[in-house]
């Protein structure tokens, strides 16, 4: 593939003496966690670049981070032997195409929504591509991500991202590419809906008289602890909320509530609508 960059780009580093670098296209909310977890584990900064247009999330990454931020793709990608695309789904073609002549030997991780590792490969002129769907808990280390990678990724390169993916939590690799979607809509966009749930509970203890603060510990407290419960616990979530259940008690009035108004059956509804717009997204902005 011939450089098409219009800066002067130095020959290649020598693979076996570069310092391998890791770039991330893109240097928002995802691409901020993953920085963060690779730091904590010991990367250094000065091996991390990072391409970001707007300039006070470059300011922010290098202050936060200490890591190199340039507003364009340039000669220093060429030194990341993994590119970590961390754009939004709608700008990656675009993004993709710029950095290609500049990528071609690197392996690539995607953690964009919905765009298929069909569409990467093609953009990018390369099948060793890797997705992976984290969501926002992988900030303190709590999250969980989906992967799944194209057949031509080897078992070193899987463990690779492993290792990369390690300090932002949990990893779950699918074997179908089309899981991503049901991930993405379950985990990626999850922290959301339990945010959510957190927003009406503080809401209905304020709205009972407790002090916002007095309400926001109770609730968050309620789900974590809940949370650790049913993964430490044997029995599943049903049960589970049936120990809480007294007959002819208060958690029945409140659940008897939920259950005429349909709420789980709403609550499906809405992380298939997730689901469907994960899909769309690949094949709006996909290729
Ligand atoms: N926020 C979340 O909970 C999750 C997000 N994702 C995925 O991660 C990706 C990034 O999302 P966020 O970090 O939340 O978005 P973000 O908006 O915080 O970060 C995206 C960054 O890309 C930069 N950008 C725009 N055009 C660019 C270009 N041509 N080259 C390089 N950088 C460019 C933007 O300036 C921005 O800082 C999305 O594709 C999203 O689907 C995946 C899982 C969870
Ligand atoms: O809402 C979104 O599109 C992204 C993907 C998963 C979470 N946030």
């Amino acid at each position: 593939m011939p450089d098409t960059s219009s800066a002067p780009v130095p020959a290649a580093p020598n693979p076996a003496t570069a310092p391998n670098a890791i770039a991330f296209i893109g240097g928002g909310n995802m691409a901020s966690a993953l920085i963060g977890g690779l730091i904590a584990q010991g990367f250094a900064p000065e091996r991390i670049e990072v391409v970001e247009p707007f300039e006070a999330a470059r300011d922010a990454l290098q202050a936060q981070f200490g890591v190199t931020a340039q507003a364009l793709p340039g000669p220093q990608l060429r030194s990341a032997d993994l590119v970590v695309w961390a754009v939004k789904p709608q700008v990656f073609r675009e993004a993709a195409l710029q950095a290609r002549p500049l990528t071609s030997a690197a392996l690539h991780l995607s953690v964009a929504a919905g765009i298929r590792s069909s569409s990467i490969a093609q953009w990018l002129g390369s099948e060793r591509v890797v997705r992976a769907m984290p969501n926002t808990p992988a900030l303190i280390g709590r999250g969980i991500s989906g992967l799944f990678a194209r057949q031509a990724v080897d078992s070193a390169e899987r463990q690779r991202i492993e290792q990369v993916m390690a300090p932002t939590g949990e990893t779950l690799w699918v074997e179908q590419e089309h899981d991503l979607d049901a991930v993405t809509a379950l985990s990626g966009s999850g922290p959301a809906y339990v945010f959510y749930l957190l927003e009406a509970m503080t809401r209905a203890g304020v709205g009972m008289g407790l002090s916002q603060a007095q309400a926001h510990r109770l609730a968050v407290a309620t789900v974590g602890g809940a949370a650790e419960l049913a993964r430490r616990s044997d029995d599943p979530p049903e049960v589970l909320r049936q120990r809480v259940t007294s007959k002819g008690g208060t958690t029945h009035a409140a659940i008897e509530v939920l259950e005429r108004a349909g709420v789980a059956g709403h609550f499906v509804h809405a992380i298939e609508a997730a689901q469907h717009r994960a899909r769309e997204l690949g094949d709006e902005f996909g290729t």
